[in-house]
């Protein structure tokens, strides 16, 4: 895989705080990788640095093999970027508005209506802005950050305020330009509604990398439990097995555990009427990473 962003030994201070202390990141062409840590974490500086808005106090960060905050705006044009909050001026219609960002790009009008069609804003693209809803608002700022097929696309925070349907249109979207060969970094707090949506999870902590890797790899790093419910047909009785109020019964597993004992439950399948096993997901994969660091 094409290596498109690359942060080596990468500190940056602002005074006497470390925002992001000694980061190696590297991300490729067609992976969708997400970025989650705390607030203050150092996502947005890290972000900076790749744009080139901000330069790194130490190390160096490469975009499509150029310093991002040097290089020609033609590289820069190879970028997507949708911040965390997007402002428009509300009197412009939203073809006026995408036609400003394109015109930044070095783009031509043509460009618009295919990136307003990607986001379902044809029909209300010459309405001003003013009457948008907070989702449309959202979805004018990814069409901006789609203009143009970018490489590279940087989402901050990308889904907050957009409801269940939309969130699932948003990454509908995005998992297409992925699909197509972009980068899709996605910053985010929603942890849940990234599983399955990245292909990698990069944990943050006071600007230290503290986890890199697919779920399957943080998983197997964490040796979380496993949880496992069984709804038993008559009776069922084993230590260790709590009794829920349905009438289901649920226990903890050990990862390296979890196929003996669903070899030792099935060896009577007819006594069981169902069966569900619950990885830990990415909320308690997060937590255990941050309790570890603070151990
Ligand atoms: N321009 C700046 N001047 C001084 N300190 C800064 C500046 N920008 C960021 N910081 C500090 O660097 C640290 C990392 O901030 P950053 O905004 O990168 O975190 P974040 O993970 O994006 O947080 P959030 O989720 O709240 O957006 C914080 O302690 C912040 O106060």
């Amino acid at each position: 895989m094409m290596k498109t962003v690359a942060l080596e030994g990468v500190t940056k201070r602002y005074g006497s705080v470390v925002a992001v202390r000694d980061l190696d990141l590297a991300l490729h062409a067609g992976e969708t990788v997400a970025l989650v840590g705390h607030n203050g974490a150092g996502k947005t500086t890290q972000i900076k640095m790749m744009l080139g808005l901000a330069r790194p106090t130490s190390g160096s960060v490469r975009l499509l093999g150029f310093d991002p905050s040097t290089a020609a705006s033609s590289i820069r044009a190879q970028v997507g970027y949708l911040p965390e909050s997007v402002s428009f001026h509300l009197a412009l219609t939203g073809r006026e508005t995408l036609g400003f960002y394109a015109r930044l790009k070095g783009l031509d009008s043509r460009s618009l209506d295919p990136a307003l069609a990607e986001v379902g804003l044809i029909g209300a693209a010459d309405r001003a802005i003013g009457t948008y809803s907070k989702g449309m608002r959202q979805r004018l700022g990814l069409a901006q950050a789609l203009l143009g097929h970018p490489r590279v696309l940087i989402l901050d925070e990308p889904t907050s305020g957009l409801d269940p349907a939309l969130r699932r249109e948003f990454y509908a979207i995005v998992s297409a330009r992925a699909s197509e060969g972009a980068t899709v970094l996605l910053a985010s707090h929603a942890l849940t509604e990234l599983e399955g949506r990245a292909h990698r999870v990069v944990i943050l902590n006071q600007g230290q990398k503290i986890a890199d890797g697919t779920l399957d790899d943080l998983r197997s790093a964490a040796r979380l439990p496993v949880s496992v419910r069984i709804r038993p047909v008559g009776r069922f009785a084993a230590i260790g097995w709590r009794r829920l109020a349905d009438g289901s019964f649920e226990t903890e597993v050990a990862a390296g555990g979890k196929l003996p004992l669903l070899a030792w439950l099935l060896s009577d399948a007819s006594a069981i009427a169902d069966l569900t096993i619950t990885e830990p997901t990415l909320d308690d994969l997060y937590a255990h990473f941050l309790r570890r660091e603070a151990a």
